[in-house]
């Protein structure tokens, strides 16, 4: 294993050849060695080839841009317009057609050519406008695009693993072209944000998550691979689509299911050992399931369930300071979690592990009794306290037990001193919440008024409705805001603008997503090149970004840094999560002595620059 300091060596002096111009020397040990560099993008990068494949490759493609020495050394003179033009000049032309778009899915088309063409400028525009446009590329236009995906399909990204593959993907892993993969997302698109099941379709998500990844996280971009694992779809809609593009039968369950992932699974890992596998979009409890059998074996998380869980709890922990308390105060929460699916559980797995970890519970029983879970049929509760049903009275609603059971995980929830699927209104009324998340995919499940009755106990309710899209989101901010007087914490799994309040004060919006810490994950376990993903990262991550906002913010209700700041939150979380990795012993490269770590994390991270190109054959 390469140390990391050696690595920054091997960088230094590729970068030394380029500037003296004397690529002859460069043998071919140190031109394989650059491959494994993670730096390298940043100096030089050698090639094997030249002529017009470079053009129309979009990792080394610079457009316009090439210089006229370039074009020459690479046989490309005369195939592009003949003046040279500096990247600035092509962002001002892609900024201007972007703006030109009109609809957000005309710009998420047109960003996906881009990213297609030129994947420098694409990261470039990406990160220099952050903000706006990981509202396309992300959600919530990326859930439309998925949607959409085989009516926008242009051109193929990333690797699909299907059906008709089977025993066939121990041979097929190596038709990607690239020997170094850090971070994959995998999704068989059965539960896409809240969208429900989008089948092939669901490839939008991995190649969206990736390019925050890069963007965000610092990944390099060849390093990336997005994947979709085809196992059918039951979505009638598409498969009476004819121009859907998956798989043509419903989808794989049971015994074939799962062996089918371990087939995949075990074809990544033979070829790329060490990377990082991201489970994004799987459904309950598939995504339990399959976290639970590789999550010791391979290095990998699930998304939805650990590290939107850290963001979550991030929130509820920055929302105590701005309330006036301590991190500490977590366990005196009354918290109402309404769904009860993988996000759902997810999310409060990660609040009863702070709350352990801060030991001011006796027990994790005693966690799990400040939390109240609801699903679609109410709160999970004790099914002996309902009233018996009244035969006599057609009207009144009749008690139906559950038509499946719960499993372990949701049953911890149960509450046995309140009555079995009682609303959520009348949950607000008895329990008077202090946080109330909503994990449901539906829109309107945080009725007026439970919001009202939760606001008549707290200066300062904290609600979340974190589901996505925003079309999906459990209420909406303007909704918040106006049911509180103005009063609420409130924070989204997709952006919401910040309201104008009647008092001429505004209401401040968070946006609570995922994106605030997979990205940082990913840095720090490629750099630490950890072989396992543990639950200490995701609570440090949690602790790094609650840490984040400065007391003025707090105040005002903002929990976290804008997205503008996701590099920023990116490389703090990489850092933490690289000292996790190195103290719990699953970090496998080589720290040199006096290394800085915070220095290596963010020397490692990508930088959408144009690199010189070098031809050696
Ligand atoms: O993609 C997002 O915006 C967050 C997420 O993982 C989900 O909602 O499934
Ligand atoms: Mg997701």
């Amino acid at each position: 294993m390469l140390s990391v300091k050696r690595l920054a060596t091997k960088g230094n002096v590729l970068h030394k050849a380029v500037a003296q111009r004397s690529y002859s020397h460069l043998n071919a040990s140190l031109a394989h060695h650059e491959y494994s560099d993670p730096r390298h993008d940043k100096n030089v990068h050698v090639m094997h080839s030249r002529g017009v494949n470079i053009l129309h490759d979009p990792l080394l493609s610079k457009g316009t841009a090439f210089s006229i020495a370039e074009r020459e050394r690479l046989s490309i003179r005369g195939l592009v317009p003949p003046r040279c033009q500096e990247m600035d000049k092509q962002l001002l032309r892609v900024k201007r057609n972007l703006d030109a778009c009109e609809t957000p899915l005309a710009k998420f088309v047109f960003l996906a050519a881009l990213h297609d063409r030129n994947e420098t400028l694409y990261y470039k525009i990406i990160m220099e406008h952050l903000e706006e446009l990981a509202g396309i590329i992300y959600t919530p236009t990326v859930g439309l695009a998925s949607q959409m995906s085989h009516s926008i399909y242009r051109r193929s990204r990333g690797m699909y693993f299907s059906s008709q593959d089977r025993g066939q993907m121990s041979a097929m892993v190596y038709n990607w072209p690239h020997d170094q993969v850090d971070v994959i997302v995998v999704t068989d698109g059965s539960r896409v944000l809240g969208l429900g099941d989008l089948g092939a379709n669901g490839m939008q998500i991995p190649i969206g998550k990736l390019s925050l990844y890069v963007a965000a996280g610092g990944i390099r971009p060849r390093a990336v691979l997005p994947v979709v694992l085809d196992v059918g779809t039951n979505n009638q809609d598409l498969l009476n689509d004819p121009l859907y593009l998956g798989m043509s039968h419903p989808r794989l369950e049971g015994e074939d299911y799962y062996s089918f992932i371990d087939e995949w699974v075990t074809a990544i890992t033979s070829r790329w050992p060490d990377t990082l596998i991201q489970f994004e979009d799987f459904k309950y409890p598939h995504a339990y399931n399959l976290l639970a059998k590789y999550r010791n074996r391979i290095t990998c998380f699930n998304d939805d369930i650990q590290s939107t869980s850290s963001i979550t709890l991030a929130g509820i922990l920055a929302s105590l300071k701005s309330r006036g308390m301590s991190q500490e105060d977590l366990s005196s929460e009354r918290i109402i979690c309404v769904g009860a699916g993988s996000a759902g559980v997810g999310v409060c797995e990660g609040i009863i592990d702070c709350m352990v970890a801060q030991g001011r519970v006796k027990s994790r029983e005693e966690a799990y009794s400040k939390i109240y879970m609801l699903d679609q049929y109410g709160l999970l509760g004790n099914p002996g306290f309902h009233p018996p049903n009244n035969q006599d009275d057609p009207q009144s609603k009749q008690y139906q037990p559950r038509p499946t059971k719960l499993d372990d995980r949701q049953y911890c929830y149960v509450k046995h001193d309140l009555r079995d699927q009682m609303s959520l209104e009348e949950l607000v009324r008895q329990v008077k919440p202090t946080v109330l998340l909503g994990l449901t995919g539906i829109r309107g499940v945080f009725s007026e008024e439970a919001v009202r009755e939760m606001a008549k106990h707290h200066e300062r309710p904290v609600i979340f409705p974190l589901s996505n899209p925003d079309t999906h989101a459990e209420c909406t901010a303007e909704e918040a805001f106006k049911w509180t007087d103005g009063r609420a914490i409130f924070a989204s799994g997709s952006p919401f603008k910040d309201v104008q309040l009647p008092n001429g004060k505004i209401g401040k919006t968070n946006q609570c997503n995922n994106s605030y810490s997979f990205p940082g994950l990913g840095l720090g376990i490629t750099v630490s090149r950890a072989s396992r993903v543990t639950p200490n990262m995701f609570l440090e991550t949690a602790r790094t970004i609650a840490d984040m906002a400065t007391p003025a913010q707090l105040k005002e209700g903002v929990l976290f840094p804008g997205v503008s700041q996701l590099r920023e939150v990116a490389l703090n979380v990489g850092t933490r999560v690289c000292e996790v990795a190195f103290q719990e012993g699953y970090a496998t490269a080589i720290l040199e002595q006096g290394e800085i770590l915070s220095e290596v994390v963010r020397s490692s991270a990508y930088e959408p620059d144009y690199v010189p190109l070098v031809y050696h054959p």
